[in-house]
């Protein structure tokens, strides 16, 4: 999760370049171009040389608005201005033009609590709720602390005022991972009583309060049908007559049957929003993802990403405008198929032990989570024109630790690195930014583990905007293992596919031919035992203009065959240019070893 606290002081000048500002005389028109930064409903004018690299806009935005570099994504003209190290003109940004900030604020805050008896608990709070919010949450959670006037929270030794918020928490929160670490004991007043031994007799029954015992009723009888299971039959108060809402999984197959961690996501969220917990929209991200509550309120147990509100989509709440000509905001990606996209990374990613056949239950090889295709109804979502159904991507909720934005690579383990990398080079990734893989602890070995989110913008139908974050971490460098190397020998392009296409996703061509490739490239890359590094290194671009190696590969075999090939002799072609590459590659690795 990122901070979004502001780190110099914020000025409100116009917004100019240093280098401008520092010229002797009067400033050179032809040097400097008038753009528009649009943040939040208001524009602001900002004088911006050509040559100035977006890191450097970036960085002047922060020091005059407060908003740190790595919370802000710049769009232009339909795309993310997001390599930091290219020009103002790579990006084609000319004089008028607006530039859209989208600021990612974290809204989560995770929070691990020990009580003075050693029992421990995590919640994710939205930084704007105050301690007091914390202490219900106890209360809620441990008898012990029922009494909220007798809780006493404590942070690095010092006692928090129950209106504290937990955003300002942060700041003074002196650990070196992303959780907030909170003692919770009795107040001192109750701690300099000796404990009567009749003590848990004067709890008293947890504060609901009435609305929230009126929206937590449900249709005990209708809840046993559906779910087949026991339920709580000592309170069984009548549903409201109607729902105001719907969530249920597209199925285009009767064939498919969903495994049941997937019900178990659907009914969950299903029963957080019968009982009234509302989504809560996250303030990160460009487009609109909602965060889905259990039934108690306490936790989520999804993430909602409907498709029209994706960046640059009809209802995005980021207020980006609509994309002109269809394209999403990253090259060879359409507005409006992101949730596709999202699914199926999570089809595709096979378990290790085997294949997904139709659609397994079991744990994939990179972790991507569970995700499917829903349509859902809720007045929650961002309706400008009056609430309808919409159709989206649901993904289980991952508990974590932040994401790897958070800390430096040199922690992760190597396994979970390459697991990653494998994902994203067949997936031909154009959004692996750290923000987008999340940091949990294994609850075995208490090793870190890495969670894949976020991959609306995966299967591209070019390889221009591919960006790996961990090309630039050391394991990258490391050769795979035998089990990733056996892994990656089983993947096969035609399969998934298929596979894909049964689930209801006819893969358009040209992100068909991108996937074949991808997948070509990562076998054929194993082969010669190149590292990931040096895969990645070939499906991304150093600089904005410069085409990557394997731009240039498509390229060749696009100029040496006639238009009307077959798909099956374009690729044979463009298998035999990417061998030759690839020895070229490979020998000049092993020279410099
Ligand atoms: N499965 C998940 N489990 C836990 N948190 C999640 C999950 N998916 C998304 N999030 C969180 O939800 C927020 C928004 O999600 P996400 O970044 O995917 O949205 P987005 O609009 O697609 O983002 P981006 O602008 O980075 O492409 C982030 O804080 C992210 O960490």
């Amino acid at each position: 999760m990122s901070s979004g606290v502001a780190i110099s002081p914020i000025q409100t000048e116009p917004v100019l370049s240093p280098k401008f500002m520092s010229w002797p005389l009067v400033p050179c028109p032809d040097e400097s171009i008038l753009i528009y930064l649009s943040v939040s409903g208001s524009v602001m004018p900002m004088r911006v040389l050509e040559s100035d690299s977006i890191e450097s806009v970036k960085l002047r935005i922060q020091s005059y608005k407060g908003f740190v570099v790595k919370n802000q994504k710049l769009v232009c003209g339909g795309r993310e201005l997001a390599r930091s190290n290219s020009l103002v003109r790579d990006y084609g940004v000319t004089d008028g033009n607006v530039l859209h900030l989208v600021l990612r604020l974290s809204d989560l805050q995770v929070i691990k609590v020990r009580s003075t008896s050693g029992k421990e608990f995590t919640f994710y709070v939205e930084r704007g709720r105050d301690v007091g919010y914390v202490k219900q949450q106890v209360a809620k959670k441990e008898k012990e602390f029922d009494d909220l006037d007798e809780q006493e929270v404590v942070c690095e030794g010092e006692p928090l005022e129950d209106q504290r918020l937990i955003d300002d928490v942060c700041r003074y929160n002196n650990h070196n991972d992303a959780a907030i670490h909170l003692l919770v004991r009795k107040s001192s007043k109750v701690r300099a009583r000796p404990v009567e031994k009749n003590f848990e007799l004067d709890i008293v029954a947890p504060r609901l309060n009435e609305g929230e015992n009126v929206r937590r009723q449900y249709d005990a009888s209708e809840e046993n049908d559906r779910r087949g299971d026991e339920v709580d039959r000592e309170i069984v108060p009548r549903k409201p007559p109607d729902r105001d809402f719907l969530l249920e999984p597209i199925i285009v197959n009767p064939k498919i049957e969903f495994p049941s961690l997937i019900w178990d996501m659907v009914n969950a969220t299903i029963d957080g929003l019968d009982a009234g917990f509302d989504p809560i929209r996250s303030m990160e991200g460009t487009g609109g993802a909602y965060f889905m509550q259990d039934s108690h309120g306490e936790k989520f147990v999804s993430v909602f990403k409907p498709i029209d509100e994706e960046p640059m989509a009809v209802n995005n709440p980021q207020g980006l405008p609509l994309s002109l000509d269809g394209e999403g905001l990253k090259k060879g990606t359409r507005v409006g198929e992101g949730a596709f996209r999202e699914v199926a990374a999570y089809i595709l990613d096979h378990p290790e032990s085997g294949h997904r056949s139709l659609f397994g239950g079991s744990k994939g090889f990179a972790g991507v989570p569970p995700t499917v295709m829903v349509k859902c109804l809720h007045k929650g979502f961002n309706h400008p024109e009056g609430v309808t159904v919409k159709i989206g991507s649901l993904q289980m909720f991952m508990e974590n630790n932040g994401s790897c934005e958070d800390m430096g690579p040199g922690a992760f383990p190597l396994k979970e690195v390459h697991k990653i990398s494998v994902l994203d080079i067949r997936m031909a990734n154009a959004d692996r930014h750290a923000g987008n893989i999340l940091l949990d602890k294994d609850q075995e070995n208490g090793q870190t583990v890495l969670i894949p989110i976020d991959h609306g913008y995966c299967l591209p139908e070019s390889f221009e905007d591919c960006t790996f974050e961990w090309l630039y971490w050391p394991q990258a460098r490391q050769p795979y293992d035998s089990k990733t190397i056996d892994y990656i020998k089983s993947l096969d392009a035609e399969e998934d596919i298929a596979l894909l296409r049964f689930h209801g996703w006819d893969m358009p061509v040209a992100c068909a031919r991108t996937f074949r490739i991808s997948t070509m490239l990562l076998k054929k890359g194993v082969e010669r035992g190149l590292t990931p590094f040096a895969i990645g290194s070939i499906m991304c671009r150093e600089t904005l203009k410069k085409e990557s190696v394997i731009e240039e590969i498509v390229q060749e075999a696009q100029d040496s065959t006639l238009p009307v090939t077959s798909e099956a002799a374009f690729l044979e072609t463009l298998s035999l240019i990417m061998d030759h590459r690839l020895d070229e590659i490979a020998g000049s690795a092993s020279i410099n070893c």
